[in-house]
């Protein structure tokens, strides 16, 4: 993506505290027309802070923060936008019909109904009382409410939270749909698979700051972790103690486990047991890679305070 072209939002050392908490630490972030930005992060790492400063929903204490090279809190920059937000309440008693009238009629230009209902999925639920809907439901009509105004930019806090397999693969086709029109997607999740699945681009936080980004390709070759898979009567636990493994599970017949020296582990696997059967070596996923980076910046954070 070219970063000559203007950015569609953008934070710069951007600083949040609550009370003595710092909730970001001199956050850099930016995204540009037609991308879609995964943010992860464990629970507290500030994302849906940094969100929040880029929807105007809270002021940074310090640092810029621009929508549309804009302040987030003009209506203009915010008629660009569509949000769903984690927790999402709207009146009761409204069907979804007019829950989607009411949410189109705040934009210029939005969709027609039946189009933002068929993006969504929710084709059959138009009639249905918003508060009868089952919780996936409810999510699909936020998604359908999120991108009815055709905004150029979708802000999706854990979208998926909730949908059943089929409602997601729906969610997923459409986003990829609004992205190829040139929509941005900011989208933070804890299924790794889904920013694996989605992302162009992949922005690691911890502690209220990026502590690493690239494409999923790139997160992966960062780190050194392999995964290997094999068919083996080794007990599980005793394969998790070897100094070579970092972590080991069962998963149905397969042990599987993940290691920073192949190799080694590999050549002691076959020794230790000749039967052994179905061995594969991977690179590691995203979520190997995740674990590893938060891992390394909480241990950077520990060496730190020891050297205090
Ligand atoms: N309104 C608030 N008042 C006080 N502390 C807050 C407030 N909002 C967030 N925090 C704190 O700021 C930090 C960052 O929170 P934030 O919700 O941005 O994290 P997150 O990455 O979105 O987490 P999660 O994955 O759990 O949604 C956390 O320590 C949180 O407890």
């Amino acid at each position: 993506m070219s970063n000559h072209v203007a950015p569609i939002a953008r934070l710069a050392g951007a600083i949040k505290h609550y009370g003595s908490l710092t909730a970001l630490d001199g956050l850099d972030l930016m995204l540009h027309r037609g991308e879609l930005l995964a943010l992860l992060g464990p629970n507290g790492a500030g994302k849906s802070t940094a969100i929040s400063l880029l929807l105007g929903l809270i002021r940074a204490d310090a640092g810029t923060v621009e929508l549309f090279g804009l302040d987030p809190q003009q209506l203009v920059a915010r008629r660009r936008i569509g949000v769903m937000l984690q927790a999402a309440s709207l009146p009761p008693t409204l069907r979804v019909e007019e829950l989607l009238r009411l949410t189109a009629s705040y934009y210029p230009a939005p969709r027609a109904l039946l189009e933002s209902a068929e993006l969504a999925g929710i084709g059959d639920l138009l009639k249905r009382p918003y508060a009868k809907l089952s919780g996936g439901q409810q999510r699909r009509v936020q998604f359908a409410m999120a991108l009815c105004g055709r905004p150029e930019l979708l802000f999706l806090d854990e979208p998926t939270v909730g949908m059943d397999i089929e409602a997601r693969q729906k969610l997923w086709t459409t986003i990829r749909q609004l992205v190829a029109e040139g929509c941005a997607v900011v989208l933070t999740t804890h299924y790794l698979e889904e920013a694996e699945a989605l992302a162009d681009r992949v922005c690691v936080m911890a502690r209220g700051k990026v502590i690493s980004e690239g494409s999923v390709d790139e997160l992966r070759a960062r780190v050194s972790l392999k995964r290997v898979r094999c068919v083996t009567r080794l007990d599980v636990q005793a394969v998790a103690a070897w100094p070579e493994v970092v972590e080991a599970r069962q998963e149905g017949s397969r042990l599987w486990m993940s290691t920073d020296a192949a190799e080694v582990l590999v050549r002691r696997l076959l020794l230790a047991d000749a039967q052994l059967s179905e061995l594969e070596v991977q690179r590691a996923g995203l979520a190997e890679a995740f674990t590893e980076l938060t891992r390394e910046a909480d241990s950077s954070v520990s060496d730190q305070r020891e050297a205090a």
